[in-house]
């Protein structure tokens, strides 16, 4: 089945207890799957799993029907799966366009192909382009996550896992990243977004998945949570 796919999965850092317990979700192609939660519910060690960060206990991770719990992240990337990380991620003191050459594994033994992408993703992204001799440390944080993310897509990926990625971002250049991951589910990319900021990523969510303790509490298309979001957002807060 196409699909990027965790089944009835368990995973912990450490032998003695559990993250996620028995938590199955769907990231189809050209579709935007949210994935939120209160604090330590297990979003991001989720997305470790997906991307080979940490294995799954039981249950199957699968990428387009094969099961890649065994497979290393470096191998997933080359089979179509792109990450972008939560926090700052890009080099400071190498240039934006030594920082998106830095996505270059699947072209590690293609020097041509390489300088390619670099130049297509230059194209897509003016922004980056007027600034590709730069140091990345001097741009500002929208352009910095700007990098990463076509750092992410040199390799083309089929699927991107985004992990917070409004945050330490100033407002302004928030609406300006939501646009671009926006612009990945639209190209055909199953995107999994792991959001804190609910209603940002209820606006661009196809379908959504809530987190809790672990486990899969509820699912469903957005209209459904919008509808009550407030009220679920109280309950992870806990305010009466
Ligand atoms: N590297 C790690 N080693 C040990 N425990 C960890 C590690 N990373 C996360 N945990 C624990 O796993 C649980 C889930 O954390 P995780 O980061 O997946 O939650 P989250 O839903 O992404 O939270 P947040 O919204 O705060 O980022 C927490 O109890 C956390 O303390």
């Amino acid at each position: 089945m196409n699909g990027l796919a965790l089944s009835d999965v368990t995973a912990g850092y450490h032998a003695e207890d559990l993250v996620l317990n028995g938590v199955s979700l769907g990231v189809p192609k050209g579709r935007t799957t949210v994935l939120i939660g209160p604090n330590g519910s297990g979003k991001s060690t989720a997305l470790r799993v997906l991307c080979g960060l940490l294995s799954a206990r039981e249950g199957r991770v699968e990428l387009d029907g094969e099961d890649v719990n065994a497979t290393p992240p470096h191998e997933r990337v080359r089979l179509g799966l792109g990450v972008l990380p939560q926090g700052r991620s890009v080099f400071p003191s190498l240039t934006v366009r030594q920082n998106i050459e830095l996505g270059a594994w699947t072209f590690r033994r293609d020097r041509r192909g390489r300088r390619r992408r670099v130049e297509e993703l230059l194209d897509r992204y003016p922004v980056l382009a007027e600034r590709s001799e730069v140091l990345a440390g001097r741009l500002s944080g929208g352009q910095q996550r700007l990098t990463e993310i076509a750092r992410m897509m040199m390799s083309d990926p089929d699927y991107v896992l985004i992990d917070e990625p409004g945050a330490g971002l100033a407002p302004v250049f928030v609406q300006d990243v939501y646009e671009e991951i926006r612009a990945l589910a639209d190209e055909g990319k199953g995107v999994l977004l792991v959001d804190q900021n609910v209603r940002k990523a209820m606006t661009l969510a196809d379908y959504v998945y809530v987190l809790e303790l672990g486990r899969k509490r509820q699912e469903g298309s957005p209209e459904r949570f919008t509808e009550d979001l407030t009220g679920v957002v109280r309950e992870w807060l806990r305010i009466e």
